[in-house]
């Protein structure tokens, strides 16, 4: 692990007295690895809310993002249901990581501090909305979800209700949950 001598100083609190603070593997590094403090089953399509035994000091003007590791997606299948999670500046309690296995046979086990998710720190801006009656015209428009074509084919997607760019769609009649 090498040492981050240059960044922004974000204050850090164990939660758990032995966890490890997150380190970046190589300079450059965007994320710094997570682990769990608690050792976890998940069977195939289980779900997991899983401590990570740290809380941080985020600067106003910054958000950490929760991340998957490409390495547990490609051999197990885990990934996070709520990829990435968004850690706001004021947020002082225990970062939290929602794993999901989404292998369909196997089942993925999880020892304390096992290296679950890595932690990703941006500037964010926030914004004012200022409402107009007509946006300004784009060279993308109103073209999305697929516009600029040569996406893989969906099985079986002849069928149901199709939108106007070929995808079925899904109305939801439940609004503001
Ligand atoms: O993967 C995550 C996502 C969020 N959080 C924490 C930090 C974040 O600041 C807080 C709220 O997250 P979010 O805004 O995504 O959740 P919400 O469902 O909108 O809850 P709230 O109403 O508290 O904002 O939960 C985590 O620890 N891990
Ligand atoms: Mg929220």
């Amino acid at each position: 692990m090498s040492e981050n001598n240059t960044g922004v100083d974000v204050a850090i609190r164990r939660v758990d007295p032995e966890v490890p603070i997150p380190a970046y593997g190589h300079p450059g590094d965007a994320g710094c690895d997570l682990v769990t403090t608690v050792a976890a089953e998940l069977e195939p399509g289980e779900r997991a809310v899983l401590p990570t035994g740290i809380s941080i000091a985020l600067p106003e003007g910054y958000a950490a993002f929760v991340h998957p590791r490409s390495g547990l997606a490609a051999r197990c299948g885990i990934a996070l249901v709520n990829a990435p999670g968004t850690v706001d500046a004021g947020y002082r309690g225990e970062i939290k990581v929602i794993v999901v296995n989404l292998d369909p046979r196997e089942s993925v086990r999880f020892e304390r501090f096992d290296r679950i998710a890595q932690l990703v720190v941006q500037r964010v801006e926030q914004v004012r909305f200022r409402e107009v009656a007509q946006l300004p015209d784009s060279a993308r428009a109103e073209g999305g979800f697929g516009s600029t074509g040569g996406h893989a084919a969906v099985a079986g997607s002849g069928a149901g209700q199709q939108g106007g760019n070929g995808y079925a769609s899904v109305v939801s009649d439940r609004e503001g949950q």
